[in-house]
């Protein structure tokens, strides 16, 4: 069996090797001749899997180590009888530790109390819903849009108009769709962030499209009081510089990049691979995942709860390292800026997830308690 395999995929060896021959390449430059004799697929979301690249090849199976789909021709897939797996939730968690740093630091740039917003989730799915329970575990409060949620569920819910009428904060957490009843493209268009309520933090971690980039640009320039976050972009992996330049994080599509969550994205497919060949699962992440390096914190029950919840959270992770790589990669030609985004995602640092994170509370205090179990870390 031969796996073609973007060679970004962490683990590669340590799940597929007794499956066959296993042959990485470049994932955006995957190209028709490099899959054309494989049985497998394995692709990140550089990588336009599609008719293109595969009429005519033997690929039978696609795996997608990620969360999103929206580079997969599903449709082709289903046609030409191409299993594919995504791999649901991986790196969710780091998602939402990124837009924990994320906040930490809009507050304290705008001397703001965070449990005085209102916050705003638009996608309620493995990201959003993470998140909002983390927000409503710190007794903040938060209005959610999800109308395919809404529809099939019902529910707790709030029009989009609603959450760019009452939130503060606005964090998007959708896929990126481009047909069916709620497509998001543009789904930050420019009429809707004109609305924007004065002094909005919009934050995107989800797929560039889903903000008119553009517009958000021109936005930006008129609106000193709008904040924006953006991990995701239009044209990835080319960036709008002057949009970048009026963002206060900007970062290359890293917010979901913890170690955990990229490996547990290859042992996903791992699994739906052997589901596929009817094959046992035989590999387990538990057994590959270094250990936590850092070993504890300990909080005194005295400490300050807004700024123990700081700490915490930028003990996990802190965008401003990031960005400030990124802005840095912002210069040269257009071509030097774009192998700069890949370079950054490919020698990503490793980062944690906060569930690895221990707390120990010298003393008694329940806000303490509260907050780091809201956070999902372990108290010990
Ligand atoms: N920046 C990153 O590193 C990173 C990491 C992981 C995921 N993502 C992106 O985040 C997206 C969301 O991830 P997820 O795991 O939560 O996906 P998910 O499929 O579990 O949830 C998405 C939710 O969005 C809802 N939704 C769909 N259309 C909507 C609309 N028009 N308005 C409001 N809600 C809508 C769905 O009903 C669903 O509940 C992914 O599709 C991916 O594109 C980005
Ligand atoms: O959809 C996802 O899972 C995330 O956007 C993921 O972080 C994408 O990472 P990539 O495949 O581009 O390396």
């Amino acid at each position: 069996m031969l796996i073609v395999a973007d060679e970004n995929i962490p683990l590669l060896d340590a799940f597929f090797q007794g499956f066959g021959e296993i042959r990485r390449v470049p994932g955006r430059g995957i190209d028709r001749t490099m899959v054309e004799q494989a049985d497998v697929l394995l692709v990140r979301s550089v990588s336009q899997v599609n008719r293109a690249l595969l009429e005519g090849s033997k690929v039978r199976f696609v795996g997608t180590c990620t969360i999103g789909t929206d580079h997969l021709d599903l449709d082709y897939l289903a046609e030409a009888g191409i299993r594919w797996a995504s791999a649901p939730g991986c790196n969710a968690r780091g998602v939402v530790d990124y837009v924990l740093g994320s906040l930490m630091t809009l507050a304290e740039i705008e001397g703001v109390q965070l449990k005085q917003r209102t916050f705003g989730v638009v996608g309620a799915g493995q990201v959003g819903g993470r998140l909002i329970e983390v927000l409503k575990g710190l007794g903040w409060t938060v209005k959610v849009c999800d109308p395919p949620r809404q529809a099939a569920e019902g529910g707790d819910y709030v029009s989009l108009e609603q959450i760019i009428e009452q939130c503060d904060v606005i964090s998007l957490h959708t896929p990126l769709t481009r047909d069916g009843e709620q497509p998001t493209w543009h789904l930050f268009d420019e009429a809707r962030l004109n609305q924007l309520k004065p002094g909005t933090w919009l934050i995107n971690a989800a797929r560039g499209p889903v903000i008119d980039n553009a517009a958000l640009r021109e936005v930006l320039l008129e609106r000193e009081d709008l904040q924006a976050v953006l991990d995701v972009w239009e044209q990835e992996p080319t960036v709008d510089v002057d949009l970048a330049d009026l963002c206060v994080i900007a970062t290359p599509h890293i917010a979901g990049y913890s170690l955990d969550g990229r490996q547990r994205g290859t042992a996903q497919i791992y699994q739906a691979l052997c589901a596929f060949l009817e094959r046992p699962v035989e590999v387990s992440l538990s057994d590959l995942l270094p250990r936590p390096w850092l070993g504890g914190i300990t909080l005194d029950a005295e400490t300050d709860p807004a700024w123990a919840l700081a700490a915490l959270c930028r003990s996990v992770y802190d965008p401003r390292g990031d960005d400030a790589n990124f802005r840095r990669s912002l210069v040269g030609t257009v071509s030097e800026q774009r192998s700069a985004f890949d370079a950054l995602r490919k020698h990503y640092p490793p980062r944690r997830e906060i569930d690895s994170l221990k707390v120990r509370i010298e003393g008694q205090s329940p806000t303490l308690q509260q907050i780091v179990s809201a956070l999902g870390a372990t108290i010990v």
